[in-house]
């Protein structure tokens, strides 16, 4: 079964694209390459032992997107791309609506038009916002989100759900992922953040390698064991993992389904938890100081996945030891490519 995997040369969607193989799936990539290198593509080859079909192709181009589609004879879709602000003082809410939410009107236009059934989407625990309690299930009341960003992904699940309610003959579930780390284990591919990341995980691995001079810990006065925040890590490769459960499950289900799953660990770590695990799995001490918080952190959440285990057999089985010696392993990997 071929699959357009779109954003399929990002974080997510290049680890999604080597377990979709394992699986006996045929991946087709089509990525913009605005968020991602043309190196992921070196680094698929080496795991698959083969070249990966890709197209270098905006989604939001519905004509490219059709034409991808028919040559292809795809099946099925997983719509990883996404804009998100990289080094942008300001946010363009303008640009995430326009990118975000069009890519998926895009998307399923297409879909109807070549009766392509599957499709998987790329939702976030975002949508939740800072829940009233925790652990999240699927059910929990999806807030405002305090970005443009969360907001299309909220936008993006009504969406996808008014359209199988108006009767459409298509298959479709939502994924809301936790937080992602990790990489796969052979260090060929893993993150790639441009300019200074803004993410927990890889802005350690940068300090640790030294093109960082220290970490801040965003605030260490919440409500929490240690009073830094609490998120949900899972390894990327779980996280790939749970979309191939995605497409097993749509293809039991009649036309005209819809549902949401939670994708995480089921188990909250707090940011000091994750410097102590880098620093005990990898034998090496970070620098790293408390700092004031970061407006828009949410103080704490992670997700229940039982829905998950039960409805989609999907199960996580990386620990947090796995995430940050894999993470560290690709840091190191990166570095040695440059020189
Ligand atoms: O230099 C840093 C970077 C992060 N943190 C903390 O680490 C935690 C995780 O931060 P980060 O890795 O930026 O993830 P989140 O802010 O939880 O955001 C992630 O999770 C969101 C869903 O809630 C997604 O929408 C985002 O795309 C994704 O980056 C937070 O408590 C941060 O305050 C630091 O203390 N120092």
């Amino acid at each position: 079964m071929k699959i357009l995997v779109t954003g399929g040369a990002g974080f997510i969607g290049s680890h999604t694209v080597v377990e979709l193989t394992n699986a006996g799936y045929e991946p087709v990539i089509i990525d913009n390459f605005n968020n991602s290198e043309k190196t992921v593509l070196k680094g698929l080859r080496r795991i698959l032992k083969r070249p990966v079909k890709y197209y270098e192709k905006d989604c939001n181009d519905v004509k490219a997107l059709e034409q991808i589609c028919k040559k292809e004879n795809i099946e099925g879709v997983i719509h990883f791309a996404a804009y998100k602000a990289v080094g942008e003082s300001v946010e363009k809410p303008l640009k995430y609506y326009e990118n975000n939410i069009g890519s998926t009107l895009k998307v399923l236009e297409v879909m109807l038009k070549l009766g392509i059934k599957n499709l998987v989407f790329s939702s976030s625990c975002t949508v939740y916002g800072q829940p009233d309690e925790i652990p999240v299930t699927e059910d929990t009341p999806r807030k405002p989100a305090a970005s443009p960003y969360g907001n299309t992904k909220t936008i993006c699940e009504d969406i996808l759900r008014d359209t199988i309610t108006a009767g459409n003959p298509l298959k479709i579930i939502a994924l809301r992922y936790f937080n992602p780390i990790g990489a796969h284990p052979s260090a060929n591919i893993g993150e790639l953040p441009r300019g200074v990341p803004s993410n927990l995980v890889p802005f350690i691995t940068q300090t640790a390698i030294g093109i960082r001079q220290k970490l801040t810990v965003f605030g260490n006065d919440y409500n929490t064991s240690d009073g830094t925040n609490v998120r949900d890590f899972i390894h990327v490769v779980d996280l790939a993992k749970a979309h191939v459960s995605a497409l097993k499950l749509l293809a039991t289900q009649q036309d005209n389904y819809y549902n949401v799953f939670n994708v995480g660990t089921g188990k909250g770590n707090t940011v000091l938890e994750i410097i102590k695990a880098f620093e005990k799995v990898n034998k090496l001490k970070l620098n790293y100081e408390i700092g004031p918080r970061r407006p828009g952190d949410v103080e704490k959440i992670y997700g229940s996945v039982e829905k998950s285990e039960k409805v989609m057999g999907w199960k996580t089985e990386k620990t947090l030891e796995d995430s940050v010696r894999d993470a560290w392993r690709w840091e190191k990997k990166i570095a040695k490519n440059k020189k």
